[in-house]
């Protein structure tokens, strides 16, 4: 069953057109990589999933609300789907427990006792129980992102987006970041990724979509479109990524 349709999905800023005419049904439980040359619109496209850019013509559905300007309940869609930046965005000024209780207390209403031991309980799903008293600038880069991923599962979301969660990461940080979304996947979770981790791509995602100004040049199975690749720009951007 779909959870995330787009249906003709134009997106312009000004008078550039980012997204061009874009159709894509994404099912529950898919894990959906997104590639594409800088400035295809992968980021935009994601964006346009929890309302953080408004799309300019089409439809985009997310488990059956439109996500259109204007509409009363984007504040429900928002929390359907979690997002996860390049930049971590945690508070600083909150440790890694109250950073993960946050969204539950002032988004969802939960009592305190309530959020902070579900904040335990996601930070030693992220493998961080040790650090839950420590604040941002303490921790190392990827176990900020592991609190980032910990705080936007904590308000219950249907769909994690993340775009280009382990970009800022050395290389040694990546790989812990990348185990908690393939355990994420694992788990049934709808993903939408962006993100250059090609082994990740091939290991965990369900489906691999490579994106050229705005459209969706190639939608298939990322085994086959890796090891195969037919659509010589895509053969061309593997070669540069790998
Ligand atoms: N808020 C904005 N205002 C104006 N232009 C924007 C805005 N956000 C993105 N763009 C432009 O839209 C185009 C697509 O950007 P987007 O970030 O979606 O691409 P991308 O494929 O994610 O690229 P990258 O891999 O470099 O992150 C780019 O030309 C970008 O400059």
């Amino acid at each position: 069953m779909s959870i995330i349709e787009f249906r003709n999905v134009s997106k312009h800023f000004g008078s550039l057109k980012v997204l061009d005419e874009v159709d894509l049904t994404i099912d529950r439980g898919e894990v959906v990589v997104l590639i594409g040359p800088s400035g295809s619109g992968k980021s935009t496209l994601l964006r346009c999933i929890n309302g953080l850019e408004m799309i300019t013509g089409g439809d985009l559905v997310v488990d059956g609300l439109s996500v259109l300007a204007g509409n009363a309940r984007l504040r429900e869609i928002r929390q359907e789907a979690g997002m996860v930046f390049q930049q971590f965005n945690l508070f600083p000024q909150l440790t890694a427990a109250e950073n993960v209780a946050f969204g539950p207390r002032h988004v969802r209403g939960v009592n305190r006792t309530q959020a902070r031991e579900q904040a335990l309980a996601l930070l030693d799903k992220v493998g961080l129980k040790a650090q839950a008293e420590q604040y941002p600038d303490s921790l190392s880069g990827g176990q900020q992102q592991r609190v980032a991923i910990a705080r936007a599962l904590a308000v219950k979301p249907k769909v994690m987006l993340f775009d280009e969660p382990t970009s800022a990461l050395d290389p040694e940080l990546k790989q812990e970041v990348l185990n908690v979304m393939r355990t994420l996947a694992e788990e049934g979770m709808t993903m939408v990724v962006v993100t250059h981790e090609m082994s990740f791509a091939r290991q965990v995602g369900s489906r691999l979509i490579f994106m050229e100004h705005g459209k969706i040049a190639v939608d298939g199975d990322p085994r086959d479109m890796i090891s195969a690749p037919t659509n010589p720009r895509l053969k061309d951007f593997l070669r540069h990524v790998h």
